[in-house]
C-alpha cells in the first residue's frame, strides 16, 4: 500500500461525544474522540472490555443502543455528515453498502432456517442488481474467495453444518457481496481458536487487497492485530489515548497504559510466572472524569494528571499520545524492565 493512497481520507471523526440514558442517568461512553480513516489502510482500535470500541463503531453504522445518542461532533463521510442521519432510510445508504460489519458471533448474522447459498444471493441481488445465473455465479465465486471449497455442495447446506471458522467466512462473504468500502471486523476472531483465528485474519488480509477495502479491527488483543493493522488507535475509558503505525506502537508506545497492555501480551510472560494484568478497574463513565482517566491505575501518573486532561503530544507525523509524561517539564520516565528490552529487539527487528 503506498503512502499517498494512505493519505486520502475516508471517514473523519471529530470531537465525538455519546452518552447513554440509563434509569434516569447519564453515561458519557465516548469522550471527545477525533480519529481519521484512510483509504486502503487497516486500523485496529484495541482496549479492554467497556473502553468504547463498539460504541464508537456502531455509530459509524448507525446501530447505537435506543438509548444512545451523539451528544457532539461529526462523523464525515463522502459529503455526508453521518452524526446526523436520523432515519433508517438515511442509514440503509450507508450500511451494508459503504461500511459493512462482521461480528464476533456469526450465528447471529446468519439465519439458520436458509442455506448459505441463499444467504450470500440475497446481498448479491440487493447490492450489485445481478439476477438468476449471474447472482448464482457470484455466489460461487465469494465462496471460493473467501477459502470454501465445494462451492456447489456448500451452496446448499445450513449454517449449522458448517463449523464456527467457515461460519465465519460465510459472514465475511456477505460483507463482500455488498462491495462495501469499509469493512468493519469486530472482535472477528475471539470465538475461534488460536490456528483458526490466523487463517480467518490472513483471509481477511488478502480480501482488503482482492477488493481495496479499508478495514477496522476492533478487539480487546493487541496480539491479533500485530499481523493485520497498518495502525493502532489505544482506547481507555472513552478516549484515544495513543495512536500510531503500528510498529510505533508495539516498540515506541509512551502512554502507561500503552505499556499495561502490551505487557499484557503472552510473548512478554516469563515462563513460570503469571501473566502481568492491570490493576484496578476503570473508572464510573456516569461520573465526570478529572484529568488523564487512566491516573488511579497508573503507578507514574503525576500530580497533573488527577487535575487536568492531557492533549496529544506529537511523537512523530503518525504518532501521537495523550499523557502528561511527554510535556518538556516531565520527569524522564522509562517503561518496565522487560518493555523496554522488547522495544530495543523489536526495533533492530524492525530496522533489519
Ligand atoms: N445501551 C447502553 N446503555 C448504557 N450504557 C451502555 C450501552 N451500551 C454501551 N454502554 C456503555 O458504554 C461503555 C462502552 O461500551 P462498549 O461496548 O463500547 O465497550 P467495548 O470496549 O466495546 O467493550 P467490549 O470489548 O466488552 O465489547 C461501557 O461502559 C458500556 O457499559
Amino acid at each position: 500500500m503506498g503512502e499517498t493512497q494512505k493519505k486520502t481520507k475516508i471517514l473523519s471523526i471529530e470531537n465525538l461525544v455519546i452518552k447513554f440514558k440509563l434509569r434516569g442517568q447519564v453515561l458519557t461512553a465516548i469522550r471527545d474522540i477525533s480519529l481519521d480513516l484512510y483509504k486502503g489502510e487497516s486500523l485496529a482500535i484495541v482496549g479492554e472490555s467497556g473502553s468504547g470500541k463498539s460504541v464508537l463503531v456502531k455509530s459509524i453504522m448507525g446501530l447505537l443502543d435506543k438509548n444512545g445518542y451523539i451528544d457532539q461532533g461529526k462523523i464525515l463521510y463522502n459529503d455526508n455528515d453521518l452524526a446526523h442521519f436520523s432515519t433508517e432510510k438515511d442509514w440503509l445508504k450507508i450500511r451494508g453498502k459503504e461500511i459493512a460489519m462482521v461480528t464476533q458471533d456469526p450465528m447471529t448474522s446468519l439465519n439458520p432456517l436458509k442455506t448459505i447459498g441463499k444467504q450470500i444471493e440475497e446481498a448479491v441481488v440487493l447490492h450489485q442488481g445481478l439476477t438468476g445465473k449471474d447472482a448464482y455465479e457470484k455466489v460461487l465465486q465469494l465462496l471460493r474467495d473467501v477459502g470454501i471449497h465445494d462451492v456447489e455442495k456448500r451452496y446448499k447446506q445450513y449454517p449449522h453444518e458448517f463449523s464456527g471458522g467457515m461460519r465465519q467466512r460465510i459472514v465475511i462473504a456477505i460483507a463482500i457481496a455488498c462491495n462495501p468500502k469499509v469493512l468493519i471486523c469486530d472482535e472477528p476472531t475471539t470465538a475461534l481458536d488460536v490456528t483458526i483465528q490466523a487463517q480467518i485474519l490472513q483471509l481477511l488480509k488478502n480480501l482488503q487487497e482482492k477488493y481495496l477495502l479499508t478495514t477496522i479491527y476492533i478487539t480487546h488483543d493487541l496480539g491479533v492485530v500485530a499481523k493485520v493493522a497498518d495502525r493502532i488507535a489505544v482506547m481507555y475509558a472513552g478516549d484515544i489515548i495513543e495512536y500510531g503505525k503500528t510498529d510505533e506502537i508495539f516498540f515506541n508506545a509512551k502512554h502507561p497504559y500503552t505499556w499495561a497492555l502490551i505487557s499484557s501480551l503472552p510473548q512478554l510472560g516469563v515462563k513460570g510466572q503469571e501473566l502481568y494484568s492491570i490493576k484496578g478497574t476503570p473508572p464510573n463513565l456516569f461520573k465526570e472524569i478529572q484529568g488523564d482517566a487512566f491516573a488511579p491505575r497508573n503507578p507514574y501518573a503525576l500530580k497533573i494528571d488527577f487535575v487536568e486532561r492531557p492533549p496529544y503530544f506529537k511523537l512523530s507525523e503518525t504518532h501521537f499520545a495523550k499523557t502528561w509524561l511527554l510535556h518538556p517539564n516531565a520527569p524522564t520516565v522509562e517503561p518496565p524492565e522487560t518493555l523496554k528490552k522488547f522495544f530495543e529487539e523489536g526495533r533492530e527487528y524492525a530496522n533489519g
